[in-house]
């Protein structure tokens, strides 16, 4: 299994700019070789730039969009019109800027129960592969203060599940679902590529890269490819621990 590699930038915009160009690359790769590119999108608050920015015609214009098929690595189980849907965060940052067709984003339905919905997004993904490995060419990660990634919470079952699908999970502090692709599903990608950035998330950054192996406390020490190769973009102060 080879190691990760480190990306580090001085400030934050060079840092998503740096993950906007390996973007670019990989799905200009992907598009020459295959046809077509399938990438994972993370969410929450830090993505929102790398979508804005590969929305703008510095970037747009170099990729082939309509050969991009778009999932999520992970959802907030709430309406699709709810602030914090990670998928109306990539409506406005993205996709409707760029015009991208229905038919290429993959988004979770929340209007099923979370189960149901996890069980149909697996579906949908295998549906995608058809008879192939389910493997994505990208998949784009983000790191939680907690060292959650995806949806992968300490302290939850998802963790230990082996199967290569997505799976509705409960957080029981905040009483809320969310669904998440497996770290098994994840971790079969081409390429995977974290984006980190912020004072705030040295610790965890250092105790999953650095620290010892704690699966429950540090879920995104799961994060290992299977074939691929995994990316780290951080800041100088995300990095600031290491
Ligand atoms: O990979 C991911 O990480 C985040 C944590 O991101 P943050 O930028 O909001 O701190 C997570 O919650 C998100 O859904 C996920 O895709």
């Amino acid at each position: 299994m080879s190691q990760p590699s480190l990306h580090i930038f001085e400030t934050a915009d060079a840092t998503v700019m740096a993950l906007a160009d390996f973007f670019v690359r990989t799905a200009r790769e992907s598009i020459a070789e295959t046809g077509r590119f399938s990438v994972a999108l993370s969410g929450g608050s830090s993505p929102k730039k790398l979508y804005e920015l590969l929305a703008t015609p510095e970037y747009s214009t170099q990729v082939n969009w309509e050969k991009v098929d778009f999932f999520f690595g992970d959802e907030r189980y709430v309406p699709a019109d709810d602030p914090d849907s990670n998928a109306l965060m990539v409506k406005k940052a993205l996709f409707d800027p760029l015009r991208i067709p229905e038919s290429n984003i993959f988004t979770v339905d929340t209007r099923l129960s979370p189960d149901e919905a996890a069980g149909k997004y697996t579906e949908a993904i295998r549906k995608r592969y058809q008879a192939e490995q389910v493997r994505f060419d990208l998949v784009l990660l983000g790191l939680g203060d907690n060292s959650h990634t995806a949806s992968l919470f300490p302290h939850t079952p998802i963790l230990h599940d082996t199967s290569v699908s997505v799976k509705a999970v409960f957080l029981s502090d905040q009483n809320v679902y969310r669904i998440s692709m497996t770290a098994p599903l994840i971790n079969l990608a081409h390429h995977l590529a974290f984006l980190v950035y912020g004072k705030g998330k040295a610790e965890a950054v250092a105790s999953v890269l650095n620290g010892a192996e704690e699966i429950e406390n540090h879920p995104a020490q799961l994060i290992r490819a299977a074939e691929g190769d995994v990316h780290w973009f951080l800041d100088k102060p995300a990095a600031s621990q290491i």
